[in-house]
């Protein structure tokens, strides 16, 4: 493939910008990958394993002539690097993210991106339980969508360049309003991660009473269900920090679920149990059949690639 960006930046050298560069680098896409991020242990770690061709210790440094500047720190400190970095940005260029949650990254972002520097912001939806600079790999993002959410009157060749760069390393592309964005992301990955970290947290509580044997003996079903509990605690307190209406909405939504689940195994009403489940179970059958679980996790994948980037 040939290359799409003469530089591209990347702000945070985590799971994210370590799969871009991954992905990036292997099927040709970028003139240089060059990279920053705040600790210089990790800037170490990106130095010591090659992941970009250059890692700065001064984010100015990083984005000076730069084509794409793509900020991928937790959702919370978008605002400040995008304030950081904004006196720096080449005219022409494209600054992207790749935050969980997009209204108030762009709340946080649009106000400091000069004129003539375009703002698209993203959300790649793949991911694993690991971060750091040693977790990307280059397949993560293949057959994943990764949503734009452009704003209203974004240039289209920019984010045309942009659709260019993410189909080349292997998603699929949609648009969607940032705040329908965050009502389905509260819904599919927001909600989800917040109850897998508080079963462990149940498990944990239990593991007391049962004498370590919640833990010894944790079935695959506990397993499956609270991989995602493994995930960074800063990525994660930032996501609900920053989408706290719609994920309030969703959590409100199961807890009545929840109570109604609750209320009929009290009353032994097996029957509701049982359409209940016959329900759910055919739409996540349905899911898998209509060809769009492909965000669901892949332990072979993720740890193959992890080890072997
Ligand atoms: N992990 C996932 O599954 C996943 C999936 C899609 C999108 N995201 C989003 O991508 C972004 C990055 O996530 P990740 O999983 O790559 O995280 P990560 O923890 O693996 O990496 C984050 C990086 O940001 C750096 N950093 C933190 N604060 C900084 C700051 N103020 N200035 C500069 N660098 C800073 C850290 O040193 C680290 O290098 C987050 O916004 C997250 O919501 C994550
Ligand atoms: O597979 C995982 O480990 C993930 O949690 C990935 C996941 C998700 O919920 O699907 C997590 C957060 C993102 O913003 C996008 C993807």
């Amino acid at each position: 493939m040939s290359v799409i960006y003469d530089r591209v930046a990347l702000i945070g050298l985590g799971l994210i910008a370590g799969s871009m560069a991954h992905a990036m680098r292997q099927n040709g896409l970028a003139g240089e990958i060059v990279g920053y991020a705040r600790s210089a242990e990790t800037r170490q770690t990106a130095r010591d394993i090659g992941l970009c061709d250059v890692v700065y210790d001064d984010v100015t440094d990083a984005v000076k002539d730069t084509d794409l500047v793509v900020l991928a720190v937790p959702v919370g400190a978008m605002g400040q690097v995008a304030a950081e970095i904004a006196p720096f940005l080449k005219p022409g260029a494209t600054v992207t993210d790749v935050g969980s949650v997009k209204q108030s990254v762009i709340e946080a972002v649009a106000p400091h991106i000069p004129d003539g520097v375009h703002f698209i912001p993203g959300h790649p939806l793949a991911g694993t339980e690991h971060s750091g600079p040693t977790s990307g790999f280059a397949t993560l993002f293949r057959n994943r969508w990764w949503l734009l959410t452009p704003l209203p009157g974004s240039d289209e060749l920019a984010v045309q360049r942009l659709t260019d760069l993410i189909l080349a390393m292997g998603a699929k592309t949609d648009r969607m309003e940032p705040a329908h964005h965050d009502l389905v992301l509260a819904v599919t990955s927001h909600a989800p991660h917040l109850i897998a970290y508080t079963m462990v947290g149940v498990a944990d509580h239990l593991r007391r009473v049962t004498d370590e044997e919640v833990i010894q003996y944790s079935a695959a079903g506990f397993r499956d269900f609270t991989r995602i509990a493994a995930s960074d605690p800063t990525m994660w307190r930032d996501v609900f920090l920053h989408n706290k209406e719609a994920t309030l909405d969703i959590l409100g939504r199961f807890t009545e679920e929840l109570f109604m689940l609750q209320r009929a195994i009290r009353m032994g009403d097996g029957q509701q149990l049982h359409d209940y489940f016959t329900r759910t179970r055919a739409i996540r059958r349905g899911i898998i059949e209509a060809g769009q679980d492909t965000n669901a996790p892949d332990f072979g994948r993720v740890s193959e690639g992890a080890t072997k980037p």
